[in-house]
Protein backbone atom coordinates (compact mmCIF):
# COMPACT_ATOMS: atom_id res chain seq x y z
CA UNK A 1 0.00 0.00 0.00
CA UNK A 2 1.19 3.73 -0.98
CA UNK A 3 1.99 6.13 2.06
CA UNK A 4 0.04 9.37 2.55
CA UNK A 5 1.18 12.09 1.84
CA UNK A 6 0.11 13.97 5.05
CA UNK A 7 -0.29 12.62 8.61
CA UNK A 8 -1.59 14.65 11.59
CA UNK A 9 0.42 14.35 14.90
CA UNK A 10 -1.68 14.89 18.04
CA UNK A 11 0.60 16.33 20.31
CA UNK A 12 -0.01 14.69 24.22
CA UNK A 13 2.91 15.94 25.86
CA UNK A 14 1.06 18.46 28.34
CA UNK A 15 -1.10 15.44 29.08
CA UNK A 16 0.26 11.93 28.65
CA UNK A 17 3.63 13.75 28.84
CA UNK A 18 3.37 15.32 32.29
CA UNK A 19 0.54 13.61 34.44
CA UNK A 20 2.73 10.56 35.95
CA UNK A 21 5.41 13.44 36.37
CA UNK A 22 6.06 12.85 40.46
CA UNK A 23 6.68 16.74 41.18
CA UNK A 24 3.75 19.23 40.66
CA UNK A 25 4.64 21.16 37.49
CA UNK A 26 3.04 24.81 37.90
CA UNK A 27 0.42 25.89 35.51
CA UNK A 28 2.29 28.42 34.01
CA UNK A 29 4.83 26.05 32.55
CA UNK A 30 2.50 23.72 30.99
CA UNK A 31 0.83 27.10 29.78
CA UNK A 32 4.14 27.59 28.35
CA UNK A 33 4.47 24.36 26.66
CA UNK A 34 0.75 24.41 24.88
CA UNK A 35 1.80 27.73 23.47
CA UNK A 36 5.19 26.94 22.24
CA UNK A 37 3.37 23.69 20.64
CA UNK A 38 0.41 25.73 19.33
CA UNK A 39 3.06 28.18 17.31
CA UNK A 40 5.22 25.12 15.95
CA UNK A 41 2.18 23.87 14.00
CA UNK A 42 0.21 21.03 15.78
CA UNK A 43 -3.44 21.22 14.71
CA UNK A 44 -4.04 19.11 17.66
CA UNK A 45 -2.96 18.65 21.40
CA UNK A 46 -3.96 17.13 23.85
CA UNK A 47 -3.83 19.65 26.77
CA UNK A 48 -5.25 18.59 30.21
CA UNK A 49 -7.42 15.93 31.79
CA UNK A 50 -10.56 16.74 34.08
CA UNK A 51 -10.23 13.05 36.49
CA UNK A 52 -10.14 12.54 39.92
CA UNK A 53 -7.28 15.16 41.67
CA UNK A 54 -7.11 12.49 44.06
CA UNK A 55 -6.15 9.29 40.57
CA UNK A 56 -3.76 11.86 39.29
CA UNK A 57 -3.10 14.83 41.21
CA UNK A 58 -0.81 16.53 38.43
CA UNK A 59 -3.70 16.77 36.27
CA UNK A 60 -5.64 18.83 39.26
CA UNK A 61 -4.88 22.43 37.41
CA UNK A 62 -6.90 21.47 33.96
CA UNK A 63 -9.59 24.45 34.59
CA UNK A 64 -6.13 26.96 35.21
CA UNK A 65 -4.25 25.92 31.91
CA UNK A 66 -7.19 25.87 29.28
CA UNK A 67 -8.01 29.23 30.66
CA UNK A 68 -4.55 30.55 30.35
CA UNK A 69 -3.82 28.94 27.30
CA UNK A 70 -3.17 31.21 23.53
CA UNK A 71 -5.86 29.37 21.14
CA UNK A 72 -5.90 29.43 17.70
CA UNK A 73 -9.17 28.93 16.06
CA UNK A 74 -7.87 26.02 13.92
CA UNK A 75 -6.25 23.79 16.52
CA UNK A 76 -8.11 21.10 18.61
CA UNK A 77 -7.54 21.57 22.10
CA UNK A 78 -8.48 18.06 23.18
CA UNK A 79 -8.92 16.87 26.86
CA UNK A 80 -9.90 13.34 28.93
CA UNK A 81 -12.83 13.30 30.60
CA UNK A 82 -13.87 9.86 32.24
CA UNK A 83 -17.58 11.05 33.26
CA UNK A 84 -20.39 13.51 33.26
CA UNK A 85 -18.20 15.67 35.79
CA UNK A 86 -15.13 15.76 33.72
CA UNK A 87 -17.49 16.59 30.58
CA UNK A 88 -19.21 19.98 32.77
CA UNK A 89 -15.84 21.26 33.49
CA UNK A 90 -14.63 20.30 29.87
CA UNK A 91 -17.74 22.30 28.57
CA UNK A 92 -17.07 25.22 31.02
CA UNK A 93 -13.40 25.91 29.37
CA UNK A 94 -14.40 24.91 25.83
CA UNK A 95 -12.34 22.43 25.31
CA UNK A 96 -12.60 21.17 21.36
CA UNK A 97 -12.60 17.84 21.68
CA UNK A 98 -13.45 15.67 24.75
CA UNK A 99 -11.51 12.19 25.19
CA UNK A 100 -13.66 9.11 26.82
CA UNK A 101 -10.51 6.69 27.98
CA UNK A 102 -11.43 2.75 28.11
CA UNK A 103 -9.40 -0.31 27.65
CA UNK A 104 -9.69 -3.24 26.06
CA UNK A 105 -8.15 -5.39 28.95
CA UNK A 106 -10.50 -5.99 32.30
CA UNK A 107 -7.72 -5.67 34.81
CA UNK A 108 -6.79 -2.15 33.63
CA UNK A 109 -10.35 -0.65 33.48
CA UNK A 110 -10.30 -1.26 36.93
CA UNK A 111 -7.01 0.04 38.17
CA UNK A 112 -7.11 2.83 35.65
CA UNK A 113 -11.01 3.93 35.97
CA UNK A 114 -12.15 1.73 38.58
CA UNK A 115 -14.67 0.23 36.50
CA UNK A 116 -15.32 -2.95 34.02
CA UNK A 117 -15.67 -2.26 30.35
CA UNK A 118 -18.83 -2.82 30.49
CA UNK A 119 -19.81 -0.29 33.09
CA UNK A 120 -17.58 2.48 31.46
CA UNK A 121 -19.41 2.33 28.04
CA UNK A 122 -22.60 2.76 30.13
CA UNK A 123 -20.55 5.88 31.66
CA UNK A 124 -19.70 7.55 28.08
CA UNK A 125 -23.06 6.82 26.95
CA UNK A 126 -23.84 10.53 28.47
CA UNK A 127 -20.69 11.86 28.17
CA UNK A 128 -20.93 11.02 24.35
CA UNK A 129 -24.19 12.13 23.96
CA UNK A 130 -23.71 15.24 25.74
CA UNK A 131 -20.63 15.65 23.24
CA UNK A 132 -22.77 15.62 20.65
CA UNK A 133 -25.23 18.11 21.71
CA UNK A 134 -22.51 20.52 22.52
CA UNK A 135 -21.12 19.98 19.18
CA UNK A 136 -17.86 19.29 20.69
CA UNK A 137 -15.53 16.53 18.70
CA UNK A 138 -15.58 12.95 20.60
CA UNK A 139 -12.58 11.06 20.43
CA UNK A 140 -12.36 7.13 22.29
CA UNK A 141 -9.14 5.58 23.72
CA UNK A 142 -8.88 1.99 23.44
CA UNK A 143 -5.87 1.67 26.19
CA UNK A 144 -3.95 -1.75 26.31
CA UNK A 145 -4.20 -2.95 22.85
CA UNK A 146 -1.47 -4.47 22.35
CA UNK A 147 -0.93 -5.63 25.80
CA UNK A 148 -1.54 -5.33 29.12
CA UNK A 149 0.80 -4.61 32.56
CA UNK A 150 -1.73 -6.70 34.29
CA UNK A 151 -3.46 -9.55 32.03
CA UNK A 152 -0.12 -9.78 28.97
CA UNK A 153 -1.26 -10.10 25.36
CA UNK A 154 -4.45 -8.77 24.59
CA UNK A 155 -6.66 -10.64 22.16
CA UNK A 156 -7.23 -8.91 19.31
CA UNK A 157 -11.06 -9.37 19.46
CA UNK A 158 -10.88 -7.15 22.57
CA UNK A 159 -9.48 -4.54 21.02
CA UNK A 160 -12.67 -4.68 17.82
CA UNK A 161 -15.01 -5.17 20.47
CA UNK A 162 -14.24 -1.87 21.97
CA UNK A 163 -13.55 -0.11 18.91
CA UNK A 164 -17.15 -1.15 17.78
CA UNK A 165 -18.70 0.19 21.19
CA UNK A 166 -17.20 3.73 21.14
CA UNK A 167 -18.30 3.82 17.15
CA UNK A 168 -21.77 3.26 18.45
CA UNK A 169 -20.97 5.99 20.69
CA UNK A 170 -20.40 8.43 17.82
CA UNK A 171 -16.72 8.79 18.37
CA UNK A 172 -15.05 11.23 15.36
CA UNK A 173 -11.80 9.34 16.16
CA UNK A 174 -10.49 6.07 17.96
CA UNK A 175 -7.19 5.53 19.28
CA UNK A 176 -5.34 2.26 19.32
CA UNK A 177 -3.00 3.31 22.51
CA UNK A 178 -0.02 0.94 23.61
CA UNK A 179 -0.03 1.54 26.31
CA UNK A 180 3.23 -0.22 27.91
CA UNK A 181 4.63 -0.56 24.40
CA UNK A 182 5.13 -3.89 24.27
CA UNK A 183 3.97 -4.19 20.14
CA UNK A 184 5.74 -5.02 17.83
CA UNK A 185 5.04 -4.08 14.23
CA UNK A 186 3.85 -7.79 12.78
CA UNK A 187 1.00 -7.57 15.78
CA UNK A 188 0.50 -3.57 15.35
CA UNK A 189 -0.55 -4.69 11.83
CA UNK A 190 -2.57 -7.45 12.53
CA UNK A 191 -4.56 -5.21 15.29
CA UNK A 192 -4.69 -1.97 12.63
CA UNK A 193 -6.09 -4.30 9.96
CA UNK A 194 -9.05 -5.74 12.01
CA UNK A 195 -9.76 -2.55 13.28
CA UNK A 196 -9.72 -0.79 10.26
CA UNK A 197 -12.26 -3.58 8.83
CA UNK A 198 -15.06 -1.94 10.65
CA UNK A 199 -13.90 1.90 11.27
CA UNK A 200 -12.64 3.95 8.38
CA UNK A 201 -8.40 4.03 8.54
CA UNK A 202 -9.21 7.92 8.44
CA UNK A 203 -10.53 7.96 11.98
CA UNK A 204 -8.03 5.61 13.59
CA UNK A 205 -4.75 7.22 15.87
CA UNK A 206 -2.01 5.38 17.03
CA UNK A 207 -1.12 6.14 20.00
CA UNK A 208 2.13 4.60 20.90
CA UNK A 209 4.69 4.12 23.90
CA UNK A 210 8.19 3.66 23.78
CA UNK A 211 9.07 1.28 26.05
CA UNK A 212 10.32 -1.74 24.41
CA UNK A 213 11.98 1.16 21.66
CA UNK A 214 9.21 -0.58 18.95
CA UNK A 215 7.56 2.99 18.20
CA UNK A 216 8.81 4.05 15.17
CA UNK A 217 8.73 0.19 13.50
CA UNK A 218 5.01 0.15 14.64
CA UNK A 219 4.09 3.60 13.14
CA UNK A 220 5.51 2.86 9.85
CA UNK A 221 3.28 -0.59 10.13
CA UNK A 222 0.06 1.69 10.96
CA UNK A 223 1.33 3.89 8.14
CA UNK A 224 1.17 0.38 6.25
CA UNK A 225 -1.90 -0.19 7.47
CA UNK A 226 -3.46 3.22 5.96
CA UNK A 227 -3.24 5.07 9.47
CA UNK A 228 -2.43 8.83 9.36
CA UNK A 229 -3.03 10.47 12.97
CA UNK A 230 -0.16 9.79 14.94
CA UNK A 231 -0.15 10.31 18.84
CA UNK A 232 3.45 11.90 20.01
CA UNK A 233 5.35 13.45 22.89
CA UNK A 234 8.12 16.12 22.45
CA UNK A 235 11.08 14.72 24.50
CA UNK A 236 9.45 11.68 24.97
CA UNK A 237 7.94 12.72 27.96
CA UNK A 238 5.06 10.47 29.90
CA UNK A 239 3.99 6.98 31.38
CA UNK A 240 1.09 5.92 32.63
CA UNK A 241 0.85 6.34 36.83
CA UNK A 242 -1.56 2.96 36.33
CA UNK A 243 0.97 0.89 34.03
CA UNK A 244 4.76 0.54 36.36
CA UNK A 245 7.52 0.89 34.32
CA UNK A 246 6.04 2.44 30.83
CA UNK A 247 7.83 4.78 29.26
CA UNK A 248 6.41 7.84 27.62
CA UNK A 249 4.85 8.22 24.14
CA UNK A 250 7.36 7.92 21.01
CA UNK A 251 9.11 11.30 20.70
CA UNK A 252 7.58 13.81 18.52
CA UNK A 253 10.92 15.03 17.06
CA UNK A 254 11.74 11.20 16.30
CA UNK A 255 8.47 11.02 14.54
CA UNK A 256 8.67 14.20 12.82
CA UNK A 257 12.34 12.86 11.59
CA UNK A 258 11.43 9.96 10.19
CA UNK A 259 8.22 11.59 8.40
CA UNK A 260 10.46 13.93 6.58
CA UNK A 261 12.65 11.49 5.11
CA UNK A 262 9.33 9.45 3.88
CA UNK A 263 8.25 12.90 2.12
CA UNK A 264 5.09 12.71 4.57
CA UNK A 265 3.93 16.20 5.52
CA UNK A 266 2.59 17.03 9.12
CA UNK A 267 2.59 21.05 9.21
CA UNK A 268 4.77 21.27 11.91
CA UNK A 269 8.22 22.84 12.40
CA UNK A 270 10.63 20.20 13.72
CA UNK A 271 13.49 22.62 14.37
CA UNK A 272 10.96 25.01 17.26
CA UNK A 273 9.81 21.05 18.45
CA UNK A 274 13.37 19.95 18.91
CA UNK A 275 14.11 24.18 21.14
CA UNK A 276 10.90 22.54 23.01
CA UNK A 277 12.03 19.08 23.58
CA UNK A 278 15.04 20.54 25.12
CA UNK A 279 13.72 23.34 27.20
CA UNK A 280 10.85 21.32 28.82
CA UNK A 281 13.51 18.79 29.17
CA UNK A 282 15.91 21.46 31.18
CA UNK A 283 12.95 22.07 33.21
CA UNK A 284 12.60 18.83 34.23
CA UNK A 285 15.90 18.36 35.12
CA UNK A 286 16.32 15.33 32.49
CA UNK A 287 17.64 14.62 29.24
CA UNK A 288 15.48 14.53 26.48
CA UNK A 289 14.45 10.83 26.02
CA UNK A 290 15.09 11.80 21.87
CA UNK A 291 17.52 10.72 19.61
CA UNK A 292 16.97 13.12 16.83
CA UNK A 293 15.94 15.84 19.40
CA UNK A 294 19.37 15.46 20.92
CA UNK A 295 20.93 15.04 17.54
CA UNK A 296 19.82 17.96 16.12
CA UNK A 297 19.97 20.11 18.87
CA UNK A 298 23.97 19.25 18.91
CA UNK A 299 24.31 20.15 15.60
CA UNK A 300 22.49 23.43 16.45
CA UNK A 301 25.09 23.96 18.94
CA UNK A 302 28.11 23.67 16.94
C1 LIG B 1 -12.85 7.70 36.73
C2 LIG B 1 -12.60 8.00 38.19
C3 LIG B 1 -13.05 9.41 38.54
C4 LIG B 1 -13.42 7.02 39.00
O1 LIG B 1 -13.01 7.08 40.37
P1 LIG B 1 -13.93 6.55 41.53
O2 LIG B 1 -13.16 6.69 42.82
O3 LIG B 1 -14.45 5.21 41.17
O4 LIG B 1 -15.14 7.56 41.36
P2 LIG B 1 -16.05 8.39 42.30
O5 LIG B 1 -17.19 8.83 41.46
O6 LIG B 1 -16.34 7.60 43.56
O7 LIG B 1 -15.18 9.67 42.68
C5 LIG B 1 -14.13 9.66 43.61
C6 LIG B 1 -13.75 11.09 43.92
O8 LIG B 1 -13.27 11.75 42.75
C7 LIG B 1 -14.13 12.86 42.42
N1 LIG B 1 -14.27 12.88 40.97
C8 LIG B 1 -14.89 11.96 40.20
N2 LIG B 1 -14.78 12.30 38.92
C9 LIG B 1 -14.09 13.46 38.87
C10 LIG B 1 -13.68 14.29 37.82
N3 LIG B 1 -13.95 14.01 36.55
N4 LIG B 1 -12.97 15.40 38.13
C11 LIG B 1 -12.69 15.71 39.41
N5 LIG B 1 -13.05 14.93 40.45
C12 LIG B 1 -13.76 13.83 40.18
C13 LIG B 1 -15.43 12.60 43.13
O9 LIG B 1 -16.11 13.80 43.35
C14 LIG B 1 -14.96 11.93 44.39
O10 LIG B 1 -14.43 12.91 45.25
P3 LIG B 1 -14.63 12.78 46.84
O11 LIG B 1 -16.11 12.72 47.07
O12 LIG B 1 -13.94 11.50 47.24
O13 LIG B 1 -13.97 14.02 47.39
C15 LIG B 1 -11.12 7.82 38.56
O14 LIG B 1 -10.79 6.47 38.44
C16 LIG B 1 -10.18 8.62 37.70
O15 LIG B 1 -10.20 9.84 37.75
N6 LIG B 1 -9.34 7.93 36.90
C17 LIG B 1 -8.48 8.61 35.96
C18 LIG B 1 -7.20 7.87 35.81
C19 LIG B 1 -6.35 8.54 34.78
O16 LIG B 1 -6.48 9.73 34.49
N7 LIG B 1 -5.41 7.77 34.22
C20 LIG B 1 -4.50 8.26 33.25
C21 LIG B 1 -5.15 8.57 31.94
S1 LIG B 1 -5.47 7.14 30.93
C22 LIG B 1 -4.05 6.94 30.08
O17 LIG B 1 -3.07 7.57 30.38
C23 LIG B 1 -4.08 6.05 28.90
C24 LIG B 1 -4.11 6.83 27.58
C25 LIG B 1 -5.43 7.56 27.38
O18 LIG B 1 -3.07 7.78 27.55
C26 LIG B 1 -3.91 5.88 26.41
C27 LIG B 1 -2.83 4.86 26.66
O19 LIG B 1 -1.62 5.18 26.58
O20 LIG B 1 -3.23 3.74 26.94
Amino acid sequence: MSLPDRVKIVEVSPRDGLQNEKGIIAAAVKIELIDRLTSAGFQNIEAASFVSPKWVPQMADGAEVMLGIQRLPDTIYSVLTPNMRGFNDALAVRADEVVIFGSASEAFSQKNINCSIAESIARFEPVAQAAKAAGLRLRGSISCSLGCPYQGETPIQSVVDVAQRFLALGCDEIDVADTIGVGTPKRVRQVMDAVTRIIDPARISGHFHDTYGQSLANILASLEAGISIFHTSVAGLGGCPYAKGATGNVATEDVLFMMDGLDIETGVDLNEVVDIGMWISAHLGRKTASRAGSALAARKAA
